[in-house]
């Protein structure tokens, strides 16, 4: 494809060569200038002894108000979107244009690749020198990474202008975990960090550096996704990253292209602290407790976690995870018991079920997993795939309560599979199956509630039960009006489809 040839002229900076030193600011100053610019926004950062820094609110927010925007320090898109979106926006365009020196990265505008040029220009350089080295390109992370370099290398040169909220001492201030992180991961780390020190040229890197940096990213950088939550990339965010996690957040995080928008799911107060969920909801305390310590290393105490070993949150879980109870005339379910007796204990008829017996069950409950999982990864929504499925979901039946999580990913699946197959009755009936899950599951504003409710809406649409469909759509539109915002073009292709919806049963309710 044609090269956009004004990319190729160099920086128009006069003062690049001035002393870059004057330009480096102390963690402090880069803490205390961060919070000016936050002050502005009605924010604020503060320290807790649990959690290490937090994002606090100086002022109220309402429900669905933008509380933060925030432009990646870097971004790189995923290969399976590179080609298809463009490395600068993110946005999807048929006719996208690939540099011509690199034939890696892909602009839908010379207005794009003018703007990433300054970061590009060595980039370019590294790429092509692996190319021709080791026939390959670099991997997504290590992009990000060569991204972080260069770019840092161009703010303190003063090509790439600084801000408040857009600069590597705020990275530097992110929580790397190092010590925490396992030698395997270390030493994987230390192995990418000298591949990158290869590409960029060794004498400016700084293995220790990068191997931190990478540790950094595994615990901060946040997968960039689309409206339909469908992973496009990764991206750095300091500003947003700040804020904590909990279980039940009060925030939601969504992109608009590659800008991070934060928005609050509740009235939140002046003095309350800002959180998001960094993983998926829809598991038990266990589950969500063990995935946070592996990937963040924290013991959550949130409220929602924090009703462990109490009834409530007993049921819940056993509900969302748990076995049904191998007693035929009890409908309860079994969870670990927490007592001096191992094995599962029946949270209804409290019968325990000995550690034998117990791993039998589990284990029968691993391989029914494992197919399962095995089949969603695999990619293949034929027919093969579908009765295989339909199989699991009758065994996952007889093990699982029908609000399960494992039958909700396999309802899910089976919906994709009709989908593709567009045997659209069975993807409604399917859709209809994951609804109860999912109000089980996900918070009243979470965004794939609102999502899945949309799902529903435009398939009884499509089949014609147009009271369903706008009982449907109109839930979506509540819950996607406050989690992605009412003016991007998705939310007005929901009400759009609402509106047509309308429309028809007005006309059929006048001629009937
Ligand atoms: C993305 S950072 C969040 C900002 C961080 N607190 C800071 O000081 O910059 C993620 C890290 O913050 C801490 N963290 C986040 N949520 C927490 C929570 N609910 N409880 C305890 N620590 C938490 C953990 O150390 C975690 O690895």
């Amino acid at each position: 494809m044609a090269r956009i040839e004004s990319i190729h002229s160099p920086p128009q900076c006069s003062d690049a060569a001035s002393s870059s030193a004057s330009f480096i600011q102390s963690p402090a100053a880069a803490q205390g200038e961060l919070q000016e610019s936050l002050a502005s926004l009605g924010l604020a950062v503060s320290i807790s002894e649990e959690k290490g820094r937090c994002l606090i609110a100086l002022r109220d927010f309402c429900r669905g108000q933008v509380i933060l925007e925030q432009d990646p320090y870097v971004s790189v898109l995923d290969k399976e979107s590179r080609g298809a979106r463009c490395d600068s926006c993110f946005v999807q365009a048929k006719s996208l244009k690939r540099c011509s020196a690199c034939k890696h990265v892909w602009y839908c505008s010379s207005t794009c690749q003018k703007k990433e040029w300054k970061l590009h220009q060595d980039e370019c350089k590294a790429i092509n020198e692996v190319k021709r080295r080791k026939d390959q390109t670099p991997t997504s992370s290590m992009q990000l990474m060569l991204r972080l370099m260069f770019k840092r290398k161009l703010q303190l040169d003063k090509v790439v202008i600084r801000s408040a909220m857009d600069n590597h001492e705020i990275v530097e201030l992110l929580p790397t975990h190092m010590a925490d992180t396992s030698e395997e991961r270390l030493v994987l780390y230390a192995q990418m960090a000298n591949l990158v020190a290869w590409i960029a040229g060794a004498a400016t890197v700084d293995i220790k550096e990068v191997t931190q940096l990478f540790c950094r990213f595994a615990c901060n950088a946040h997968t960039i996704c689309d409206e339909e939550l469908r992973p496009l990339g990764m991206g750095l965010f300091p500003v947003v990253s700040i804020i904590n996690h909990s279980c039940e957040p009060n925030t939601v995080l969504l992109f608009e292209g590659k800008r991070a928008v934060v928005r609050a799911l509740e009235q939140i107060n002046v003095g309350s602290e800002l959180t998001l969920s960094y993983i998926e909801l829809g598991t038990s305390t266990e589950s969500r407790r063990k995935a946070l310590r592996e990937q963040y290393y924290f013991t959550c105490n949130c409220p929602r976690c924090n009703h462990l070993g109490t009834g409530v949150v007993s049921l819940e879980d056993s509900i969302l995870e748990g076995l049904l109870c191998k007693n035929k005339a009890c409908k309860g379910h079994l969870i670990s018991n927490k007592g001096s007796q191992k094995g599962l204990l029946c949270q209804l008829c409290g019968a325990l079920v000995n550690e034998n017996e117990a791993s039998k069950i589990l284990a029968e409950a691993k391989e029914v997993l494992r197919q399962a999982s095995e089949l969603a990864s695999s990619g293949n929504h034929h027919s093969a795939a579908r009765i295989k499925t339909e199989e699991l979901k009758h065994l996952q039946e007889k093990l699982w309560h029908p609000s399960s999580v494992h039958l909700m990913w396999t309802h899910d699946n089976l919906l994709k599979i009709c989908m593709s197959e567009q045997d659209w009755q069975s993807a409604l009936d399917y859709c209809r199956l994951t609804i109860p899950a999912y109000e089980r599951i996900y918070p009243q504003f979470h965004p794939l509630l609102g999502l899945q409710f949309f799902a529903l809406g435009k398939l009884e649409w499509y089949l014609g039960n147009t009271v369903e469909a706008i009982k449907a759509l109109t839930t979506a539109r509540d819950i996607l009006a406050v989690t992605h915002g009412s003016h991007g073009n998705f939310f007005q292709g929901l009400l759009s489809t609402l509106h047509d919806a309308q429309a028809s049963l007005a006309q059929k309710r006048m001629f009937h």
